[in-house]
């Protein structure tokens, strides 16, 4: 059986620890690693992608792959034909591959017929890809991640989710501040919150996201006016610990979930936690390789 990602739970606490320890390596040495030699990485995209097919495309060329990118509009999968074809297909021609869509279940689908391993680069669900990231912003900043406080503040979406699960597994205190209506579910591990104050409090890294993520759009209004008391500004980030840091998956709406402020001031490692993506990536396809 293949290894896959899908939520990233599908990793020991160990392995997710010693993957975090790799991408600082590697950050260390880009080209120091040539596991994809000779390999091609399929990534598809269903969605609107900067950083992620950045940070693929480019990790997999540093490890010595061959990333093919394929579009909906240029797969027949968009003409119908089968996920369990398109699995099979994909598993004869790339080592592993990735896929942005909407649907959880189209990965799901995908995974139980691959015969490589299958990674999920963004679902409605799930953004494990950017957690990995996250761990490694944070295990570079403060060196270490047991007991560290990270606080969620915004919309309980797919990179909160994220962020609860592999970062409780990581032994990181997670706590998310939503309203009603766009908080997480039970079950992620993260201490739940309505009051965003109260969340931060002693937090050692403030964490938002965007209020409108890809498939919200026809809801954009009433998210704005719910979340509204939920922007991450300096003085959130004042009751946060004297060191604290503020991160951002992004893109970042300026006046929405942060201000310009938090975005370009000094407590940021959000540009950091960007380029992190390629390392963190570059690990997950060794150890997914391996
Ligand atoms: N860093 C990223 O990959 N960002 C993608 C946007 C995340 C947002 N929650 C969305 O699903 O649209």
């Amino acid at each position: 059986m293949p290894r896959h990602f899908l939520t990233g739970t599908e990793l020991t606490r160990d392995e997710l620890l010693t993957l975090v320890d790799r991408a600082i390596e590697l950050k260390a040495d880009p080209l120091g690693s040539a596991a994809l030699a000779g390999k091609s990485i399929g990534l598809i995209f269903q969605k609107p992608s900067t950083r992620t097919r950045l940070s693929f495309e480019a990790g997999v060329f540093e490890l010595g792959g061959n990333p093919i990118i394929l579009r909906p509009d240029e797969m027949q999968l968009s003409r119908g034909e089968p996920v369990r074809d398109t699995a099979y297909v994909l598993s004869r021609h790339v080592a592993a591959f990735g896929i942005r869509t909407h649907a959880d279940a189209l990965v799901e689908e995908l995974a139980e017929h691959a015969s490589v391993p299958v990674f999920n680069m963004l679902t409605a669900e799930h953004h494990p890809c950017q957690a990995l990231a996250d761990l490694m912003t944070l295990k570079e900043t403060f060196g270490r991640l047991d007991g560290l406080v990270l606080t969620y503040v915004g919309d309980g979406n797919n990179v909160a989710r994220s962020l609860a699960l592999l970062g409780t597994r990581a032994g990181i205190e997670v706590r998310v501040a939503a309203p009603a209506g766009y908080q997480l579910e039970d079950g992620t591990g993260a201490q739940l919150f309505d009051d965003p104050t109260a969340a931060v409090a002693g937090a050692n890294a403030v964490y938002t996201d965007v209020w409108v993520s890809m498939g919200d759009e026809e809801t954009a209004a009433q998210r704005r006016a719910a979340l509204a008391s939920y922007r991450v500004d300096d003085a959130l980030l004042d009751h946060a610990a004297p060191d604290a840091i503020a991160l951002h998956d992004l893109p970042a709406h300026p006046g929405d979930e942060i201000t310009a402020e938090v975005l370009y001031g000094a407590r940021q490692r959000i540009w950091d936690q960007a380029e992190n993506r390629r390392h963190a990536q570059k690990a997950l396809l060794e150890l997914l390789l391996r």
